[in-house]
């Protein structure tokens, strides 16, 4: 594409060299730049980009837009510069990759907790609607079948948009894409015209990049500010910021809620471990989703998909065919009569709050044995915390090895029983082969027992010494099961 075409996005100061120049290819990361792209030098949090145009101009970057024209230009390179480059990378980037947002609907889910629940059953729902449909959540990316692995819950600005420029030129139909907060801090999204975006609920998190809760709560609710008219922004009225995060929005404001009248309104009539019966409009239905939070995602999909034109019976129809998704809470039944539950969580609060449903769901008809480690070479501080936590919430706890990177799974299991008392300690025994301490959790369950197997979730590998070995708690418990006499 042309520069001056690609320019046509944004608001520029002033242009130094050729602007009819054909550009092959956009990038902020000098490293990543091939001969004849044009390379936008953004400020970053641990370095400035600024600092790296003489880099990508060697690579072969033909092109540069930055705040700051160098000293000693290039001649064969155009400089163009801007206000802003973090706010222009966003809008170059959608217009060169062919405004993908005006060919596909996408609907973006903010929040703390629940955005790759959401996301991916809205996905996987109009894919059973049959449509083709694209997905940008922290587990994997999908173009329709494709499955395309990241790194990021909401990828950088160049990715980003190539990613849905595919999605388009594909003929999706739809995109569900997670919206991190950091990507709405760093205008990630930037030029993305959302045609939808939904918010699940805000709690204390990331505080290290936003520093106050305050400045998280901002960034959540600019999401809903930057939404166009022709937008909705589905909300949870549950949530005590629910209505503020879209106080502000242009978007047509809907709200979902478990307690109070609304637009979606729902109810858990009966729960137990392989599911719920709820009503959700004055509609009853069988969802195969476990504890009250993921009544709420639930509400939020219905809602979504309702307000994209789909009729509220057939969104019903499909709802009651969704599973979890992979390593979110998902449950699996013993043909000894108990269940194990895997799940994704890794922090205290988490285990909290994961621990805190399978007790709503057990009320007292059985033990919880938890089964659980933490990673190597991250957080330390949350290591007491998590068998402190654990241990309060359980009958029985196993601490067992995570992903212990270039530690020893011993010096990290101490590092976990360091936060018991005496009374914790005596329902805790520790196992650093993972397999063997999920084998004994299950030794010692009987029917109607629930072990949780927290911190790995959907992984399928065992991170040691910088090599990734395959493992894979579900497939671990599926082999103790066929074992299993009863
Ligand atoms: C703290 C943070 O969010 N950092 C993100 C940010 O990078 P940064 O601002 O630190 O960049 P920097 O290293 O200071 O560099 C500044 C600029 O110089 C460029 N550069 C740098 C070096 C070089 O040799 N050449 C060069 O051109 C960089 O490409 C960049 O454009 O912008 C980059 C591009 O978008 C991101 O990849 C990067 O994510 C880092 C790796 C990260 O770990 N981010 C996490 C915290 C994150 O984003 N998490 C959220 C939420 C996760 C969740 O809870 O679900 C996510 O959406 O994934
Ligand atoms: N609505 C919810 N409220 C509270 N907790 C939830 C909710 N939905 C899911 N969870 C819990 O939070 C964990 C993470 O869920 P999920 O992956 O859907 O969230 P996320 O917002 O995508 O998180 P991340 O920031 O890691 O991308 C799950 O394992 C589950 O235990
Ligand atoms: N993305 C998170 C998840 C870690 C999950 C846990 N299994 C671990 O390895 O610590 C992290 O890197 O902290
Ligand atoms: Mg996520």
């Amino acid at each position: 594409m042309e520069l001056k075409e690609i320019l046509k996005a944004i608001t520029i100061k002033t242009i130094l060299g050729d602007a009819g120049k054909d550009i092959t290819g956009i990038e902020i990361d000098s490293r990543n730049v091939k001969a004849g792209n044009l390379f936008v030098a953004v400020k970053g949090t641990q370095t400035d980009g600024h600092a790296y145009i003489a880099k990508a101009v060697g690579n072969g970057a033909s092109a540069v837009v930055c705040e700051n024209l160098p000293d000693s230009p290039d001649s064969n390179v155009t400089y163009v510069q801007v206000a802003d480059t973090e706010e222009a990378v966003g809008k170059l980037a959608t217009h060169f990759f062919g405004d993908p947002t005006s060919k596909l609907d996408l609907i973006g889910v903010t929040g703390t907790n629940g955005k790759t629940t959401i996301a991916t059953l809205l996905y996987n729902m109009f894919r059973k609607f049959g449509y083709k449909v694209g997905l940008i959540s922290t587990v994997c990316n999908y173009i329709d079948g494709e499955a395309i692995p990241t790194d990021h819950t909401t990828p950088d600005p160049i990715t980003l948009n190539k990613l849905l420029g595919r999605m388009a030129d594909e003929g999706c139909k739809y995109a569900f894409m997670e919206v991190s907060s950091h990507s709405i801090a760093q205008k990630r999204i930037g030029g993305l015209r959302f045609a939808g975006g939904i918010f699940t609920n805000i709690t204390r998190d990331h505080l290290d990049y936003h520093k106050t809760f305050e400045n998280y709560l901002k960034a959540k609710k600019a999401f809903f500010d930057g939404l166009p008219k022709t937008a909705f922004a589905l909300t949870n009225a549950d949530d005590r910021n629910g209505m503020v995060m879209v106080q502000n929005t242009k978007a047509k404001v809907y709200s979902y809620s478990l307690r109070t009248l609304c637009d979606f309104k729902g109810k858990v009539l009966e729960d137990g471990f392989d599911g719920m019966l709820m009503d959700i409009n004055n509609r009853e239905v069988n969802v195969q989703f476990i504890g009250r939070f993921n009544a709420s995602n639930l509400l939020a999909v219905y809602g979504a998909a309702c307000i994209l034109g789909k009729k509220p019976e057939d969104v019903l129809l499909l709802l009651s065919t969704l599973h979890p998704v992979s390593g979110r809470f998902d449950a699996l039944r013993s043909p000894k009569g108990y269940t194990a539950i895997v799940d994704y969580a890794h922090t205290p609060d988490a285990l909290i709050n994961v621990l805190d449903t399978i007790h709503e769901v057990l009320r007292g008809r059985g033990k919880v044995i938890t089964v659980v480690g933490a990673g190597g070479n991250r957080d330390k501080g949350k290591r007491p915390l998590m068998a402190k936590e654990s241990a309060r919430r359980s009958d029985k706890v196993i601490i067992t090895s995570d992903n212990p990177r270039f530690e020893e799974p011993q010096d990290i299991i101490n590092d976990m029983l360091a936060g018991l008392d005496k009374d914790d300690s005596r329902k805790v025994l520790s196992i650093a082969d993972r397999k063997e301490a999920i084998r004994t959790a299950c030794m010692l369950s009987e029917p109607g027992d629930v072990i949780l197997i927290a911190g790995k979730g959907h992984e399928n590998y065992q991170e040691i010494k910088g090599v990734k070995h395959h493992f894979d708690d579900k497939e671990v418990l599926k082999d103790i099961f066929s074992n299993e006499k009863y």
